[in-house]
């Protein structure tokens, strides 16, 4: 397995980019740990997909190098990078066996049979077709076939990194929980590096390590699960992430205080917005508390998801989402207020920390 160094690198598919518009990719310059589970999240279009053919070798970029354990590749091909694939739609060969399809990366790098034979029946049990090994992949389900793609992306365990491509889009529900988790399980157990495209939060934080939020051909941050929603670095990645996201209200700054409409919340700490032309405050719908105290809102609608309810409200001229539990008492005067150390300040839609 590898460390992948992604060099100062960009991508536009047109001839002649001249300015950042033109790039689809913008600078991605980031190291990625040996062994790490990443999930590139984001919505369609944003770069997911070029970002992750970059690093298979299937796109050269258009600047900058990537390098595999400090060893440029950047002109080698897929196939000389040794990493495998998967991708969202079954790559196998239907006239063979599925124990062959599983054998078939083995065979072809010259590894011996008693060693084939172990690897592929532990695969054959991973993905639950045991009792299928002796079947040819034809006739099979979409289903089945893409957790044959899935055995055979991971057979291999002397690869330099596993790509997937939102490759449990044609897996029905329950499977696609079931293969994230052995999944998850294979990657404590053989520390593969494994870098996921997914448009699915609840796919990206429950495999991975280390979330890579992309927005608008960029990364707009790369952190833990739970860094992610406590520390939003973007706007994008606080609506994004988290169900309802993150309340963002324009907002006027001046040193410590913090105007929203006619209300002004005073933080411990000034923030530096020095010459921004947008500035905001976010703060997630969890770290608002409801009751008789504090600022005043005014309540739409209550929407009941079992054991939470999400009050729809207004506040200072805004519309604010806030989540309470069930059996929370809902005052018909309500107010509200604001868990400070929750609260994100945004410049320019970047969050701005305590100024030094
Ligand atoms: N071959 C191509 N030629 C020109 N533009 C392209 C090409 N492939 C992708 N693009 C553009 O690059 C941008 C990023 O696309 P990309 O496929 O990387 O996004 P994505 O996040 O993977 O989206 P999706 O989830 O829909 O696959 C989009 O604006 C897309 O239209």
């Amino acid at each position: 397995m590898a460390r992948i160094t992604l060099d100062h690198i960009r991508h536009a598919y047109g001839a002649n980019p001249k300015t950042e518009k033109d790039y689809s990719l913008k600078e991605v310059d980031h190291e990625w740990n040996d062994g790490g589970a990443y999930a590139l999240l984001g919505p369609s279009g944003c770069g997911k997909t070029t970002l992750l053919n970059i690093i298979s070798g299937l796109l050269q970029p258009s600047h900058g190098r990537i390098l595999f354990d400090g060893k440029d590749v950047t002109n080698l091909s897929t196939q000389s990078r040794n990493i495998a694939q998967v991708f969202q739609f079954p790559v196998i060969y239907d006239t063979m066996t599925v124990y062959d399809n599983l054998a078939f990366p083995l065979r072809n790098r010259g590894v011996a049979e008693a060693d084939v034979d172990r690897r592929v029946r532990d695969i054959l049990e991973m993905i639950d077709l045991a009792g299928w090994a002796k079947r040819k992949a034809q006739g099979l389900t979409a289903d089945q076939k893409q957790k044959i793609s899935l055995g055979r992306g991971l057979v291999r365990n002397d690869v330099n990194a596993i790509l997937f491509d939102e490759p449990l889009t044609v897996i029905d529900p329950h499977m696609k929980w079931v293969l994230r988790s052995q999944l998850k399980r294979l990657h404590k157990q053989f520390g593969f590096t494994m870098v996921y495209v997914t448009h699915d939060q609840t796919e990206a934080l429950t495999f991975a390590e280390k979330v890579v939020v992309m927005y608008d051909g960029q990364i707009v941050q790369i952190g833990t699960p739970a860094e992610l929603f406590e520390r939003p670095s973007h706007t994008f990645v606080g609506y994004f992430i988290g169900s309802p996201g993150m309340n963002v209200m324009p907002a006027q700054i001046d040193g410590s205080a913090v105007k929203i409409g006619d209300e002004v919340l005073t933080l411990d700490y000034a923030p530096n917005t020095n010459g921004a032309v947008k500035t905001e405050l976010g703060i997630r719908p969890e770290f608002i508390r409801l009751g008789r105290e504090g600022m005043p809102v005014t309540i739409n609608k209550i929407e009941d998801i079992g054991r939470q309810k999400i009050v729809r409200a207004r506040f200072a001229g805004q519309p604010i989402a806030i989540v309470v539990s069930e059996d929370d008492d809902i005052p018909a005067d309500a107010r509200v207020t604001f868990d400070p150390s929750a609260i994100s300040i945004y410049a320019d839609s970047w969050r701005v920390g305590r100024e030094a």
